[in-house]
């Protein structure tokens, strides 16, 4: 019979609710996995619930996950409230949470989309501070917020800028790099990583999988772009590229 604390433990991530932060992690990232963002065991997704942060196991394939598989934090202290045993939190964890502690996020997204790792590799730009992509008068920029604060969502004409951080060998050593293209650029929702893949963060749920879809589409389109010799933003046309 289970104890006291082990109910207490089930209970955090048991619910009858399909839109319960731990029914939504397994049901998203099986949709994620069918698009190719989270094979093999990489990428994930966290949520922030009130003062509960729901994240999965490291090392698992994501579109296989149970909600009995779901770390819980405490937003607050950052303590785990509920430890699944012989699991590992993701490796993500730290760059969720910096969604959450510095963004004020409700959820955050991160993808192994090789539309993304393309675009790292073609956008020529040296790394450091500048390396960013952008595109403009493309109709998915609309579904890109202005930015933290800013009402409403980017027009057809504004121009879209996603920063890009270089890879590291561990996960977790991305978090100084993710939180540093944050504040370099405090209007964007997402940071790309060089041959990795991407974070995006939203609001709540609904905002960050809307965000990642467009991302995602605009990459594609990017790339093929970039195949039939097409330029992302005006100002490339105007240097002849
Ligand atoms: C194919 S392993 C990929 C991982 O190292 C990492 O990049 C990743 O995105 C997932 O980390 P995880 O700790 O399994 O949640
Ligand atoms: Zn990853």
């Amino acid at each position: 019979m289970a104890s006291d604390s082990s109910s207490a433990s089930e209970q955090l991530v048991l619910s009858a609710d399909p839109k319960h932060p731990a029914n939504l992690i397994c049901e998203l990232c099986r949709g994620f996995y069918r698009l190719g963002w989270v094979t093999g065991t990489g990428g994930g997704t966290s949520i922030r619930h009130h003062d509960h942060i729901y994240i999965a196991p490291s090392g698992v394939q994501k579109e296989m996950m149970v909600p009995t598989d779901m770390f819980v934090m405490d937003f607050h202290s950052k303590e785990y409230l509920r430890k699944p045993q012989a699991l590992k939190p993701s490796a993500c964890t730290p760059l969720f949470l910096a969604a959450f502690t510095k963004r004020g996020a409700g959820c955050c997204i991160h993808t192994h989309s090789q539309w993304a790792v393309l675009i790292t590799l073609l956008v020529e730009r040296e790394s450091g501070p500048d390396a960013c992509f952008e595109i403009e008068q493309m109709e998915m920029i609309k579904g890109i917020p202005k930015g933290p604060g800013k009402q409403g969502a980017l027009s057809y004409f504004d121009r879209l800028r996603i920063p890009i951080i270089e890879n590291t060998a561990q996960e977790e050593d991305l978090t100084e790099a993710l939180e540093q293209a944050m504040d370099n650029y405090p209007d964007t929702y997402a940071v790309l990583v060089r041959r990795h893949g991407i974070y995006t963060w939203g609001d709540n749920v609904h905002k960050a999988k809307t965000q990642c879809e467009c991302l995602d589409y605009l990459f594609q389109v990017a790339v093929e772009m970039k195949k039939l010799g097409l330029p992302w933003t005006n100002a490339s046309l105007a240097d002849g590229l």
